[in-house]
């Protein structure tokens, strides 16, 4: 089993009956959304909402019952991957150019479950860039004030094209290098007009959940408002 399907498929078997259950996006949610689909078929009754048109996609195919986010007042569960988590357990998310719906779902959630393969535990974020969404009106003056931020800012491609994210915008990968003080550099990036989000998720996991190679996992428990 590798190592991601290992960690989504531990994050599922909290899902209980009668609980409203956010769906993340990418690769490592796709086994949780597989593993709840299947628990369904077994007889689990849930409601979902998902993170992005693509997580929809797999559960409408799932048989996995979906509500429309304005009936929703809270989420019970909301399970997601992420592309770094580091030692204080804030994350780069977005990878998958869905994080303004993961962080909206992730914070309007009881319980924030992230689910990752030992690739992605870092000592201190920044490796991987970090996306940030921003509306497509003057988008050249919005990249160059993330530029005056450091950032090295490259507008996200797909096939040759700019890649467009499910709320109309654009992403852009920001190479800030190390990022000692997420909080403070989530809240400046923020603060540039033109900045819808970025992928920074600071005091906001309540679980890590780590999958290895051989499929065992490690589960982390975190405060999120330490
Ligand atoms: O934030 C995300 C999508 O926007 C993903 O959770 C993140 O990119 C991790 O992806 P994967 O599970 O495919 O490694």
């Amino acid at each position: 089993m590798n190592a991601k399907k290992a960690a989504a498929e531990k994050a599922v078997e909290v899902v209980q009956d009668g609980m409203i259950v956010g769906l993340g996006t990418g690769s490592t949610s796709y086994w949780a959304i597989e593993r709840i689909g299947e628990r369904v078929r077994e007889g689990l009754s849930i409601q979902a909402v998902s993170s992005s048109l693509a997580s929809e996609e797999q559960a409408k195919k799932l048989g996995i019952p979906l509500i429309p986010l304005e009936q929703v007042k809270s989420i019970d569960i909301y399970i997601d991957g992420a592309d770094e988590v580091d030692q204080g357990f804030q994350l780069i998310k977005g990878g998958g150019g869905a994080l303004l719906r993961e962080k909206i779902l992730a914070s309007s959630s009881k319980q924030f479950i992230v689910i990752v393969d030992d690739s992605k535990m870092v000592e201190t974020l920044g490796r991987f860039p970090l996306p940030v969404e921003i509306v497509p009106f003057a988008s050249h003056l919005t990249v160059e004030k993330l530029r005056q931020l450091d950032g090295q800012p490259e507008i996200r491609m797909k096939d040759g094209q700019i890649f467009i994210s499910d709320n109309g915008n654009y992403i852009v990968d920001c190479h800030f290098g190390t990022i000692a003080d997420p909080e403070r550099m989530s809240a400046e990036i923020n603060a540039i007009a033109g900045v819808v989000e970025n992928g920074l998720f600071v005091h906001m996991a309540s679980q890590i959940i780590v999958g290895h190679a051989d499929a065992s996992v490690k589960v982390i428990h975190c405060n999120p408002r330490q």
